[in-house]
């Protein structure tokens, strides 16, 4: 049965798993997608519940005060990754999209599955030095240090709708550099789609296109 969420709900939801114990708070539905669609269908959130189970969590890596969201055994286990994908195209649904832009190197880990299951196109965001032939770039701040994102001049015909997808959502840094690009490039961003947002970094407020994010995390920065 599809529900339809008008009026949010909070569930909290708690489990032990990896190198910590913890508790997430799933804040209301209503407040987190406050630029899209205001649905998340009863199936996307069992998927997004069993997908949450397989996450780990390593405080103070890669520096201190950081709690890192692990999502690599998602992509170990064939089952967790086609439900990743599974809630993904539930959530898409008919939208009609021609790219998927995938930012290096997390968002490479599934944007090409989810372009193909979509017949989409995908097109890389890379960092510095990677991508042959003339590039636009920008620099940004992330929530661990600074970087440089790059994308080909000319892979995105002009009007191209497109999608930017990656892991996780933390301060938006590199989120919005890659929105920035796909724009001055000739590309309509339609969404913006990660796996995790980190509540409190509030990254999703620099973004200028509706933000979907299928698990929320890290009410609090780490103490
Ligand atoms: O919202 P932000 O503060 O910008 O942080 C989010 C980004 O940080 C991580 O990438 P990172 O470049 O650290 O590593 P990766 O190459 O493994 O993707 C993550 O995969 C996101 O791309
Ligand atoms: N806390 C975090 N965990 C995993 N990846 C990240 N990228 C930026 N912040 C992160
Ligand atoms: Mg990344």
């Amino acid at each position: 049965m599809t529900g339809v969420h008008t009026t949010g709900c909070k569930i909290i939801h708690g489990w032990r798993h990896g190198p910590t114990s913890y508790i997430s708070t799933w804040i209301p539905i209503n407040k987190r997608y406050p630029l899209t669609k205001n649905i998340m269908s009863d199936r996307i959130q069992e998927l997004a519940g069993e997908l949450k189970l397989s996450l780990k969590k390593f405080p103070n890596f890669p520096s201190e005060g950081i709690l890192f969201e692990d999502f690599l055994p998602i992509f170990a286990n064939p089952d967790l990754f086609a439900k990743l994908l599974e809630a993904f195209k539930l959530h898409l649904k008919d939208v009609k999209v021609d790219y998927i832009v995938g930012l290096e190197s997390r968002g490479f880990l599934f944007g090409p599955a989810l372009a193909l299951q979509l017949n989409a196109g995908f097109i890389p965001v890379r960092k510095p030095g990677k991508l042959p032939g003339p590039t636009l770039s920008a620099s940004f701040q992330k929530e661990y240090g600074s970087d440089v994102f790059e994308i080909q001049e000319g892979v995105i015909p002009e009007g191209s709708t497109v999608i930017i997808v990656d892991d996780i959502l933390a301060t938006g840094g590199s989120a919005s550099a890659a929105g920035e690009l796909v724009t001055k490039a000739g590309g309509k961003i339609l969404e913006y789609l990660f796996v995790m947002e980190l509540d409190f970094l509030k990254g999703r407020d620099k973004l200028s296109a509706p933000v979907f994010t299928l698990l929320s995390g890290q009410p609090e920065k780490l103490k």
